[in-house]
């Protein structure tokens, strides 16, 4: 998969569809009833409304030369019966289609949501999570109104241009044909205009993420960018997307609004002609003056409809732009995938293997080189190195967030390729090595480990990480609020909310990466003293640049590019004088002159 950034363009992975339009409609069919209720509401509305320049033609020829008072009276109350029947209708639909509206989006984004929460790290890694959330949020607001009234208009704008045809029709046929005279002009505008129309509202659809991509990024990085003034660059990088996104707007509009003069233009041309024609036809006696002034009112009534067509066209052209990435997100396949023979991962032991493991981020660049690995249950297991030689690579292939590129991992003999996703994870407590705090309170946060632990459980894997007392003089303990990211907590409590998380879940496999880089060494030796308790009976993946961390491991492994250099407990590589030796004593260098 491509990586993308915020000025970059997103290239659509699969072209436009015409299914697209159809697996639309099946967000619309549940409300199909009430579609059809509002459909009729509609064709009584636009009945009753074009029936005025009927009754006003029935005035000019017949009453008002009559002087027929009364007659004149009924046509009044009949039009003002028309116009609150109309008025009613369309209160009826604006409510409906309100509602049908809103839960089409809902249920368009819970499938977006869905699939991304099923989705891989490799998604994610690929792109800005700013043009993500466009998908989630923009793009399908973008929809609702297309998918509720723009139906509904559509139908209702076929209906009245039917009728108003109908009644044009029986008004007089010749100036019926004189009034359709700028129809083919129209279809040759729009045929010749939809494909720029559209290039130019996928190109908006990419800068507008760009925008969201760069704007998600900044905020995120806020703290950086003002600690490092770069608010005046962000601010002309910032300008440039915008600017960017300025200029395809004003493109696609450009585009879209030489439909709306070219309708203009030629209803008012045809209703020049209809007029000279009529007017010479009146003065021969084929038409009188009620007939035409009501024919010029039809006429009038029937390019809106045509108009409102054309704009649901433009709607539909821009959708389209919207629909591609949100099918295109709802279809994305996660990479990692339970296959479909998996089986249940049975309660493991918790020993685990890497058979020769090879892996690659982007393929043909290897970062994890034949890497093998024996740990038997129970055993705590230290991978040190270089910052960036593949040691928190090793631990996410454990956990199934990538698939290996070649070779096998196994737990307990058992290919992890052959379970069920779930059931491998759930017999693991992760904690990362930048941990994640959820907005909600810390009692929260800590459960996320394993959703039905009581609060005495909670608590106890908070006393065990050495996290209960700072948690116990928060004014509100357990029960403090924290926002997303936890940015009110320092990182060390961040980590130590984590910590407990990942042993709430009691896991077989405990995988510690950098878990303790940010806690101070008073709080370090207190929870060294309860980790031996901690890690008892489970296997143990600890990575630390610390070494004063993992000298009691099992098992410590030196990675250095991708490759295990050395292997042994603390005495046997000290022992062996290699790197680990090396980094050891330039440690306690430091240390004894610090
Ligand atoms: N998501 C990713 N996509 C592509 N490359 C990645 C990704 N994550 C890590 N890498 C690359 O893989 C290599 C190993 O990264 P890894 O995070 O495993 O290192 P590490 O030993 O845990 O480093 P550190 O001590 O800094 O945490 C690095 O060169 C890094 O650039």
């Amino acid at each position: 998969m491509a990586r993308n950034k915020f000025d970059v363009d997103e290239e659509l992975e699969s072209p436009f569809n015409p299914q697209h339009f159809k697996r639309m409609l099946t967000y619309i069919a549940p409300y199909r009833n009430r579609i059809i209720i509002t459909v009729i509401l509609m064709l009584v509305a636009s009945g009753a409304n074009l029936i005025g320049p009927f009754l006003i033609k029935q005035a000019i020829d017949t009453e008002i030369p009559d002087g027929d008072v009364s007659g004149l009276t009924l046509l009044a109350g009949i039009y003002l019966a028309a116009l609150i029947v109309t008025g009613i209708c369309m209160k009826f639909r604006i409510r409906i289609m309100s509602e049908i509206g809103q839960s089409i989006i809902k249920a368009i984004r819970k499938d977006l949501f869905e699939n991304l929460q099923k989705l891989s790290f490799s998604f994610y890694d690929s792109r800005p999570h700013g043009k993500i959330l466009v998908r989630v949020v923009n793009y399908v607001n973008s929809l609702s109104d297309l998918l509720s009234n723009g139906i509904i208009n559509l139908i209702t704008d076929l209906f009245s241009i039917a009728v108003i045809v109908g009644f044009m029709l029986a008004i007089d046929v010749k100036l019926t044909l004189y009034a359709m005279a700028g129809f083919p002009v129209l279809a040759g505008i729009i045929f010749i205009i939809k494909n720029a129309q559209r290039r130019a509202w996928q190109k908006l659809s990419n800068k507008q993420s760009n925008l969201n991509a760069y704007i998600h990024e900044s905020i995120n990085g806020i703290k950086i960018t003002q600690a490092f003034v770069r608010e005046e660059e962000n601010k002309q990088i910032f300008e440039e997307v915008s600017d960017s996104y300025r200029g395809s707007w004003m493109k696609a509009v450009r585009i879209q609004f030489l439909l709306w003069p070219s309708i203009e233009n030629i209803s008012v041309l045809t209703v020049s002609l209809v007029y000279i024609v009529g007017i010479s036809s009146i003065a021969n006696g084929g038409v009188t003056v009620g007939s035409l002034v009501a024919f010029i009112g039809y006429i009038w009534m029937f390019w809106a409809p045509l108009a409102n067509i054309g704009n649901f066209y433009n709607a539909i052209i821009n959708a389209m732009a919207y629909l591609e990435r949100i099918f295109e997100t709802i279809d994305e396949k996660p990479e990692v995938v339970s296959d479909p023979n998996a089986a249940e991962l049975k309660p493991i032991k918790g020993k685990v293997t890497f058979d020769d493991v090879t892996f690659a981020y982007e393929e043909g660049s290897p970062i994890l080189k034949n890497v093998s690995i024996d740990v038997k249950p129970g055993e705590t297991v230290a991978l040190v190195g270089a910052t960036g030689s593949g040691k928190t690579t090793i631990v996410s292939l454990l956990s199934r967030f990538y698939n290996v590129t070649d070779g096998q991992i196994k737990i307990d003999g058992v290919d992890i390729s052959t379970v069920t996703i779930p059931s491998l994870r759930k017999q693991m407590g992760i904690m990362l090595q930048d941990p994640f705090i959820f907005s909600g309170t810390i009692m929260d946060n800590i459960r996320y480990g394993r959703l039905d632990a009581t609060d005495e459980e909670v608590i106890e894997a908070a006393k065990t990480v050495q996290a209960h007392d700072f948690i116990s003089s928060l004014k509100d303990g357990y029960e403090t609020e924290v926002n997303e990211r936890g940015t009110r907590l320092s990182s060390g409590q961040r980590q130590l909310i984590s910590f407990a998380r990942a042993l709430l879940a009691d896991p077989k496999i405990l995988v510690l990466d950098e878990a303790t880089s940010s806690i101070d060494t008073e709080t370090e030796l207190a929870m060294q003293k309860g980790m031996e308790h901690l890690l008892e009976g489970r296997t143990s993946f600890i990575i630390a640049h610390r070494l004063s961390t993992i000298q009691n491991a099992d098992k410590i492994l030196f990675i250095d590019n991708g490759k295990i250099i050395e292997e042994g407990t603390h005495t046997e590589l000290l022992a062996r004088k290699g790197p680990y030796y090396k980094l050891y004593r330039s440690q306690s260098h430091s240390l004894a002159a610090g």
